[in-house]
């Protein structure tokens, strides 16, 4: 079994216990029940220029732990004083140590957007995003049918949140388009065995044009990698390992964007 597959089966488990709590019913009714998002993620990548996600990520699959020592109020609050346009949470808690509580407080703490970063397997953990304060949520492609990931955006839009629908082929790309996602982040890092080709988002960038917003995510750390990401018209850049272990992530940022 892949990682990916193991991710996604450990997440139907979640959301299997997650239901015994609260249930699908009440979850909706809850996130229904909240002012509708107004869409902030996309409008922020829709502004002229490369936007920046920053991730909080304590821990990988790939790389195990990252960052022992984890002030995740502190390292959103940093992001966003250094500039960074909206800011990735990951919730997974077994391979990544996220946790949903992370994204509620983040999202309480910052006025920029924040993505709900997890394996998105059933439309339970997309009301729950709204009810932790995201304003976006991920759709990985491999992991999700053509139909799910047309429903799943479409819950999106009733709840006013953004939908990040990750594709790493040429295939998945054009599943992401027939099922109308307005935001593609293509990974450079293959999820089935941790490759990572940052030369990925140059071809795929080629089948995205102006349908959708594209989005560079993974192995991106230095100003030459962010130079040529500008020079393909990417929307934005989703970065994570290399602003965790970075001691002063206000600097890297400031470093990455250019700015000194
Ligand atoms: O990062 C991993 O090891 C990983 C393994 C399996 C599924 C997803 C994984 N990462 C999630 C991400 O997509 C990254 O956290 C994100 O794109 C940032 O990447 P990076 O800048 O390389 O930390």
């Amino acid at each position: 079994m892949t990682i990916l597959e193991q991710l996604a089966d450990h997440a139907r488990e979640r959301v299997a216990q997650a239901k015994r709590n609260v249930s699908l019913e009440a979850i909706r009714r809850q996130a229904l029940s909240l002012p509708k998002g107004n869409f902030s993620f996309e409008n922020t990548l829709r502004r002229p220029g490369l936007s920046f996600i920053c991730e909080c990520k304590k821990a990988s699959p790939s790389k195990g732990l990252i960052a022992p020592d984890f002030p995740y109020l502190q390292i959103a609050r940093d992001y966003e004083e250094a500039g960074a346009d909206c800011i990735s949470v990951l919730t997974e808690p077994k391979w990544f140590l996220g946790s949903g509580e992370y994204l509620r407080e983040i999202a309480n703490s910052v006025s920029i957007p924040c993505l709900r970063k997890d394996f998105t397997v059933d439309e339970y953990m997309i009301y729950r995003a709204k009810v932790l304060g995201a304003s976006a949520v991920l759709l990985i492609c491999s992991i999700l049918r053509g139909g799910q990931i047309k429903e799943y955006i479409s819950i999106c839009d009733e709840l006013g949140l953004s939908a990040l629908v990750e594709v790493h082929s040429e295939d998945e790309v054009q599943a992401a388009l027939s099922a109308g996602a307005r935001i593609i982040g293509v990974n450079n890092r293959d999820l089935k065995d941790f490759s990572m080709d940052t030369d990925n988002s140059r071809r795929l960038r080629k089948l995205i044009r102006h349908d959708a917003l594209f989005v560079s995510e993974s192995g991106i750390g230095s100003a030459g990698d962010i130079g040529k990401l500008r020079k393909i018209d990417a929307d934005a850049v989703l970065i994570g390992e290399a602003l965790m272990r970075a001691a002063d992530k206000k600097n890297m940022l400031n470093e990455l964007r250019g700015i000194s």
